[in-house]
């Protein structure tokens, strides 16, 4: 810091002229501070900003009526009957959050080992859509499409002789998103990692004359440590048998992300995801510039785990944290951001102004 007078240039009480003809003690013509000098000259120069149309917002769900129950690992996020889910289809329309994503917890009982209650078309997912979309059609609805919720397992695929079974799986996968696009939901977003499943999906779609549900392929989605709070909240957790490995990708890997991301934009996605996402904000930005394509990020269960875990210990300024790590996906290039901080993001644009 340079010194004037015995006191940093930072604390002088000396006027304007006085301090021209006072010699800087280093001679630098650039001096990017200045563009930092104000509030106002900060937002003259900034180069991206976060409104509520970034935000997409996972909601769990859970049978029965009037019920909220918290999910331990995801302080502040809780599992919802129908019935809620709905009280917060209203929340978003009013934060003007474009999107909300369904995950249920489907009761044990519902589960088997080929995660037949997935393609029920009165399953607790379809429920929810039916009963949102009567009350707000105009709030966008994204369902993910994949086993796991479903199998007693907790894999996202079938099995046989230990394996996951892709082709056999994908044609499961395609009656799933049939009936929650016949249910009404707007977005199908496969989460699964099966080869070829994007082509499947929109095949079904349009021959069932689905032509406007769009997709949004979980397209470089990886094998990660982050999603343990999610698997608890649909509880999938304790019954998993090894891992995800020989279908979600490995976090080594970015060369492939661009691999994987071409082949579901040349099956048919609208638009394709990165997952998780603040550890991946580099497959982010080389998908954006690669592609072109409205490019998404997920903030999983792990990263707002962290983030509320830290700032329920008041070891960091948890609102502050959530804004700069929603924003670092703009930055990355990301058209918007699924995360569990959406709501709470929301009312903080909106008290901004
Ligand atoms: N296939 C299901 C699915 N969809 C979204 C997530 C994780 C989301 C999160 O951690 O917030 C997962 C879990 C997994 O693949 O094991
Ligand atoms: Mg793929």
């Amino acid at each position: 810091m340079a010194i004037k007078y015995g006191r940093p240039i930072e604390l002088r009480e000396i006027s304007r002229r006085d301090g021209a003809t006072a010699s800087p003690a280093l001679d630098l013509t650039v001096r990017p501070r200045r563009n930092r000098k104000a509030e106002w000259a900060r937002r003259m120069v900034r180069e991206n900003v976060l409104t509520t149309d970034d935000l997409i917002w996972p909601l769990f769900l859970i049978d029965g009526n009037g019920k909220r129950e918290q999910i331990a690992s995801m302080p502040g996020v809780d599992r919802l009957s129908v019935d809620q889910a709905v009280r917060e289809a209203e929340r978003a329309m009013k934060l003007t959050i474009p999107c909300i994503a369904l995950f249920p917890y489907t009761d044990p009982s519902l589960r088997d080992e080929e995660g037949t209650e997935a393609t029920n078309p009165d399953n607790l997912v379809c429920r929810t859509v039916r009963a949102i979309k009567k009350e707000f059609p105009d709030l966008g609805i994204l369902c993910d499409v994949a086993l796991d919720p479903f199998t007693s397992h907790g894999h996202d695929g079938l099995i046989a002789d230990g394996k996951i079974l892709n082709d056999e799986t994908v044609a499961v996968l395609v009656r799933q998103a049939l009936v929650q696009a016949e249910a009404g939901c707007d977005i199908i977003a496969p989460s699964d990692m099966m080869d070829g499943r994007v082509a499947a999906i929109r095949e079904g779609l349009d021959r069932t004359g689905l032509l406007d549900v769009q997709i949004m392929a979980y397209a470089a989605k990886y094998a990660s440590a982050f999603y343990g709070p999610f698997r608890d909240a649909i509880g999938s957790a304790k019954t998993l048998t090894g891992d995800k490995r020989t279908y979600q990708m490995d976090s080594a890997n970015s060369d492939e992300a661009l691999r994987e991301v071409e082949l579901d934009i040349s099956e048919g996605a609208d638009m394709v995801m990165v997952k998780p996402g603040m550890p991946y904000l580099d497959v982010v930005r080389r998908v954006k510039d690669t592609f072109a394509m409205p490019t998404f990020a997920y903030q999983v269960s792990g990263e707002y785990a962290m983030i509320a875990a830290a700032a329920g210990n008041g070891w960091l300024d948890g609102d502050r944290a959530m804004m700069e790590s929603l924003l670092a996906f703009k930055r990355a290039g990301a058209d918007g951001v699924l995360s569990y901080f959406a709501p709470k993001a929301a009312e903080q644009l909106k008290a901004q102004g």
